[in-house]
């Protein structure tokens, strides 16, 4: 079984994948992180983010291992970054077949990403298209970079939120978007407990 999760950025969909995930007993994949480790290999190489051959060459060379415990990729300008990057075709296309290994994991496996019910797994079992007010998602963003150390104002997280969802909303490739066949959760007045238990409905519904 395949639970696809899209929507824009710190609208909830790391936090109810890994909780779906652990519901069922199902692989959890973060596709964020892909975008973001290929944004921080040109970073650290000094290599523009407009550079379109560097980016993909990254991609094609990604070392998927060890993403999830790397707290550095997901900061605030990492993010940023990798919404440059995964606009570009030859990125996506190096990080798919990784992404579709992935979900076809059994006993069943949730991705959370822009795409994955649109592109990466158009055949989903079940797929979800989180959202929440963009005040609400620079609150948590704000909160969560807080916890970790990050400064940040909230005014500047809110306008990095709206500067990234319109470029990942507007781009040619793979743009964000809810699939036809998607069930919207608005979590804007959900807390994290809330939004599970609604998304959880939301799977059971969509499976029997
Ligand atoms: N429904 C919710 N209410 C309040 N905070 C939430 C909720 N869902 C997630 N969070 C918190 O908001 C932040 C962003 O959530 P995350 O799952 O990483 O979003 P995304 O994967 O969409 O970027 C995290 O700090 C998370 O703990
Ligand atoms: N499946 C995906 C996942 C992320 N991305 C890109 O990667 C960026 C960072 O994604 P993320 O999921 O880690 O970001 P947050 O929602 O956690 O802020 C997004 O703004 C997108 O540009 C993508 O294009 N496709």
């Amino acid at each position: 079984m395949i639970i696809a999760i899209d929507g824009p950025a710190a609208s909830g969909k790391g936090t109810l994948g890994k909780r779906l995930a652990e519901h069922y007993g199902f692989a959890h994949l973060d596709t964020g992180l892909l975008y973001r480790a290929v944004a921080r290999a040109l970073m650290d190489r000094d290599i523009p983010l407009t550079d379109r051959d560097a980016a993909a060459h990254a991609a094609q060379n990604l070392d998927v291992s060890h993403l999830e415990d790397d707290t550095r990729l997901r900061g605030a300008a990492m993010g940023e970054a990798a919404s440059v990057v995964s606009a570009y075709q030859p990125v996506r296309d190096a990080l798919l077949a990784f992404q579709r290994q992935f979900a076809a994991r059994k006993p069943g496996a949730v991705l959370d990403g822009r795409d994955i019910g649109t592109v990466v797994c158009p055949d989903a079992d079940v797929k979800l298209f989180i959202t929440a007010s963009p005040e609400e998602r620079a609150r948590r963003r704000h909160l969560e970079l807080q916890r970790r150390g990050e400064q940040a104002a909230y005014e500047t997280i809110l306008e990095d939120i709206r500067r990234r969802d319109e470029r990942d909303m507007s781009r040619s490739t793979a743009p964000l978007k809810a699939a036809a066949d998607a069930l919207t959760l608005d979590t804007t007045d959900l807390d994290a407990d809330a939004a599970f238990d609604a998304a959880l409905k939301m799977v059971e519904s969509s499976r029997s």
